[in-house]
């Protein structure tokens, strides 16, 4: 039996390994071991279980002298011994015996000069379908040539940890080690965790490259090639925002900025789908087909119509394809410089201006602040919107000093003069419960309008709260949502609760940053 080394792994007789199976097989393979369903359009469909979002507080970095001075350890990069990850590994390896495999020889990073051959290891064929969707797939050729992978996964979802003995905090853990290039991921069959994972590891990769990642979607004008970025947290619109009928999507996650420009890591897209319509996100409601894998949708048992409003399994629905199913994606998955950069904000408290243009120290300041509201169900435990700063817009993911990533993205905006909004799809006429999210139709009008340069000769605002410049008109979005305080009715609420962000602002700038220059703390909000 042809087993494509996996016994290096320490994963011997398995009952049979599959490498690279096409979607066809994969999703055939599924529905006969149970995995899943077809839907009415021929998508499979998987419920995930317990964990239905990532678990960050189960992600461990080995800690060994090799890396030990390169991690910015903390409450994110949480440490965990080697011969911890050698046992778990072990018997990670062990329940895998006489399993079905499924390998994916796969790659990350579009620019050729910055690919990486990740091997994932799956226990399930719908895991193995969904990182086929989300990865770069190799060519037949690249496939014959592949050789030995920079790094290797195992996700097997059916290990569950014991944390009294395996050292962990619940059965999920996800664990890397940068030194035997290697990530163990158990006990969760969270999808995200494996595309998450590999964007961590690249993440660590790219900056000695000279390359700075990103936790951004991508897009780009099909005739001028001009580029913009989209930083953002979970759910503060990076996937929807960026599939454009008007421009060529690079991608929707995770990208590197070099000399040459943005590349994709990936080759696929993973989407939210709760209160999903084909109105308003056409290019992603027809991307669930055959071949896609959609996860906790609620669908009907005999019909096989899709449910997007149920969000009983969880609020944080998912669907996973490759890129090509959206109609104008970029392939490769390469742009320009980006032009613009704009950073999403979800803002629960209905305060932040729906666009603002931040200056060079401006961004720095909201570059390294990150702040969003986190929405329910991307992680879990959050079941309401709760405020967080998380640096760069994805500290998760950023295993080094934030500084090294923050100083590439100023030195690229300085030297491209590129462009800066900071963009609230958030909550608009009052906070979450009073108010209502930014109509999803504004907030793509004002992002046509960033990137058309319709923003130049405008006038602005200065918000002496925020410190930030709001533009007082936009194309088809009308005048009077431009400014926040306008859309309360009670005034004095707004000014207190936007004073009350502006000095959770600074508390967490004054608390993380006690040493940044003074030009870039001065550039935050004023409470
Ligand atoms: N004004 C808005 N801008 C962006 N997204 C919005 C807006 N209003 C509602 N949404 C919804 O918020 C979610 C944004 O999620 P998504 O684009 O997947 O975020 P991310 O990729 O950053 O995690 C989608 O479900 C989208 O339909
Ligand atoms: C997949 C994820 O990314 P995002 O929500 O940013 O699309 C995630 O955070 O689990
Ligand atoms: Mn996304």
């Amino acid at each position: 039996m042809e087993t494509y080394g996996i016994e290096k792994l320490g994963i011997i007789n398995p009952k049979a390994v599959y490498r690279n199976l096409t979607p066809a097989q994969l999703t055939e393979a599924a529905v006969i071991r149970g995995e899943g369903k077809l839907s009415n359009t021929g998508a499979l469909v998987i419920k995930t279980g317990k964990y239905t979002g990532r678990s960050p507080k189960d992600k461990f970095i080995v800690d060994t002298p090799a890396v030990h001075d390169e991690i910015a350890w903390g409450n994110v990069n949480v440490p965990i011994e080697k011969d911890k990850f050698d046992s778990i590994k072990a018997k990670v390896v062990a329940y895998l015996q006489n399993r079905e495999i499924f390998l994916f020889d796969g790659m990350a990073g579009a620019d050729p000069v910055c690919t990486r051959k990740f091997r994932i290891v799956n226990e399930l064929a719908s895991q193995n379908l969904f990182i086929h969707d989300l990865l770069i797939r190799p060519t037949k050729e690249q496939l014959a040539d592949y050789g030995e992978p920079d790094f290797t996964i195992i996700a097997a979802p059916g290990f569950k940890c014991i944390p009294e003995v395996d050292g962990v905090h619940s059965e999920a853990a996800i664990l890397v080690d940068y030194e035997q290039k290697m990530v163990v991921i158990c006990g969760t069959q969270y999808s995200g965790e494996i595309k998450k994972s590999v964007f961590s590891v690249m993440n660590f990769l790219m900056p000695r490259e000279g390359v700075l990642p990103m936790h951004c979607s991508a897009n780009m004008d099909p005739e001028t090639k001009e580029t913009a970025v989209f930083f953002g947290l979970s759910g503060t619109g990076k996937t929807t925002l960026s599939a454009d009928p008007n421009r060529k999507l690079i991608g929707d996650d995770e990208h590197g900025w070099s000399d040459r420009g943005v590349f994709n890591f990936e080759g696929g897209c993973y989407a939210k789908c709760i209160d999903l319509t084909e109105e308003n996100e056409p290019e992603i409601y027809h991307s669930i087909k055959f071949g896609s894998l959609v996860e906790n949708v609620v669908m009907d048992d005999e019909t096989r119509e899709f449910d997007f409003a149920d969000g009983s399994l969880t609020e944080n629905t998912r669907v996973g394809y490759p890129i090509e199913y959206i109609d104008n994606a970029q392939i490769p998955g390469v742009g320009g410089i980006p032009k613009v950069v704009i950073f999403l904000t979800a803002d629960a408290f209905g305060v932040l201006p729906p666009i603002s243009r931040l200056d060079e120290n401006a961004a720095m300041y909201h570059f390294v602040t990150g702040f969003t509201s986190k929405l329910a169900g991307t992680e879990r435990g959050i079941t309401e919107p709760q405020p967080t700063f998380s640096t760069l817009f994805g500290e998760p993911f950023m295993p080094m000093n934030p500084s090294v990533y923050a100083n590439m993205l100023g030195e690229r905006i300085k030297k491209y003069n590129t462009k800066v909004y900071l963009v609230n799809t958030g909550w608009t006429g009052g906070p979450y419960g009073v108010g209502n999210r930014m109509k999803l139709k504004y907030t793509r009008a004002m992002v046509t309008a960033a990137l058309s340069g319709a923003f130049n000769d405008v006038e602005y605002k200065h918000d002496k709260i925020f410190n930030v410049d709001i533009p007082q008109t936009c194309p088809e979005v009308p005048s009077e949502i431009m400014n926040p305080r306008d859309t309360w009715e009670d005034k004095s609420a707004y000014d207190e609760q936007a004073k009350k962000l502006a000095g959770m602002f600074q508390d967490n700038f004054a608390k993380k940053y006690p040493d940044m220059p003074k030009n870039i703390a001065d550039a935050g909000p004023k409470a």
